[in-house]
């Protein structure tokens, strides 16, 4: 474990154009747990929060949203009578970008890893070790997606969660025919334990505590993709990076020290590759802000963020910290 210094330390520090700089760091006030993310990143991660929080607050304050009729059983407003065109859950960005939210991760963080050359050389499909520890980042962080929101040994956690919290599905009938046929296909755990089954014969999930998975998928795809291209952005526009890490020895180091990478120089264009990737992050926040404004409860949103927000800490700071983990996934930029 390291301890903290009290001292003043004397130590280099790397800048984007190649020479170094000598500074005087006060140790005690510098951020220099590896356990924790720099000023820039808490920064960012604090973006979520405060785009759930004035959201929602939003929704309390704004008339046409308050005199709205707000269905909890499918967490949304009546769409007769919904306060705006995204609070329809039939809106084209719902549809088509976060209903195959996770199509949009996979494609931008392909093109992510094939064109920046900080990853490898670009349009070349060598595979180097950098893309292979990324590849290993984000099937980690697919692997959590699938167990939250598609499968899990059954049916997905978000699911299962509810009914552990007491929720079922409530039976709305349908006799469509398509209904009835879906009935008659369904094995009984299948009818009872997941929200699409009890959907699709006509039901409503109902009593328990339903994750938002929006809130969920929304954070986690939108931070993967800004943790994978921040070092390389920071480094284009000739910034340092703050991000510590921890030796093997257990001394803490700077990462921008520990970088050997000299394919990103400083005003170095972005590429095609983040600016997609920015895009996406970009449009993840725009609805997550609708998710906050329109669609479930406090609480909701805020289990859908912290259970984001641990996956992306696993996967991105312990690394940082623990050598071995750091051996197998890397660090974006490292
Ligand atoms: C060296 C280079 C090697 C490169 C190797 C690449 C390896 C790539 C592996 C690819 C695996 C990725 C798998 C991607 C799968 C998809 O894209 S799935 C299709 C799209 N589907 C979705 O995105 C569904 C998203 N929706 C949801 O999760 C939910 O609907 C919701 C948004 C959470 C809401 O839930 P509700 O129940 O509807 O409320
Ligand atoms: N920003 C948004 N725009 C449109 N619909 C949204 C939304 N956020 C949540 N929803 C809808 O609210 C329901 C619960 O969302 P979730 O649990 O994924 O956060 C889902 O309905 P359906 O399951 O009926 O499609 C989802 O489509």
């Amino acid at each position: 474990m390291a301890t903290r210094r009290t001292t003043n330390a004397k130590f280099e520090v790397p800048v984007p154009n190649g020479k170094s700089a000598t500074a005087n760091l006060d140790s005690s006030k510098a951020r220099s747990s590896p356990w924790l993310p720099s000023a820039l990143e808490g920064v960012l991660f604090l973006v979520y929060p405060l785009i759930l929080i004035l959201g929602s607050l939003y929704s309390n304050f704004d008339p046409s949203t308050r005199n709205a009729t707000y269905v909890a059983d499918s967490q949304s407003y009546d769409p007769r009578t919904a306060p705006s065109y995204f609070a329809k859950k039939s809106n084209i960005l719902n549809v088509y970008f976060v209903k195959v939210g996770w199509l949009w991760a996979t494609a931008s963080f392909l093109l992510l890893i094939v064109s920046h050359p900080s990853f490898g050389p670009s349009f070349d499909f060598q595979v180097t070790r950098r893309r292979a520890q990324a590849t290993l980042r984000f099937l980690s962080i697919t692997t959590v997606w699938i167990f939250l929101t598609q499968w899990f040994f059954g049916p997905p956690i978000i699911d299962r969660s509810y009914r552990w919290t007491g929720g079922q599905c409530a039976m709305i009938q349908s006799d469509s025919l398509a209904a009835q046929q879906e009935k008659a296909e369904m094995g009984d755990a299948e009818l009872i334990f997941t929200h699409a089954a009890c959907k699709a014969i006509g039901g409503a999930w109902t009593g328990g505590h339903d994750i938002s998975g929006h809130v969920f998928l929304l954070i986690l795809c939108s931070a993967m993709l800004w943790q994978e291209f921040l070092p390389a952005v920071l480094r284009s526009w000739g910034q340092r990076d703050a991000r510590v890490i921890a030796a093997a020895d257990g001394i803490v180091k700077s990462a921008a020290a520990e970088s050997t990478s000299s394919s990103v120089t400083a005003n170095q264009p972005l590429g095609v590759g983040i600016q997609f990737a920015m895009g996406v992050v970009g449009l993840s926040l725009w609805m997550l802000l609708m998710t906050a404004v329109y669609f479930h409860t406090w609480f909701e949103k805020l289990t859908g963020f912290l259970v984001a927000l641990t996956a992306i800490y696993v996967v991105y700071f312990v690394p940082r910290a623990i050598p071995a983990a750091r051996s197998v996934l890397g660090v974006p930029g490292l």
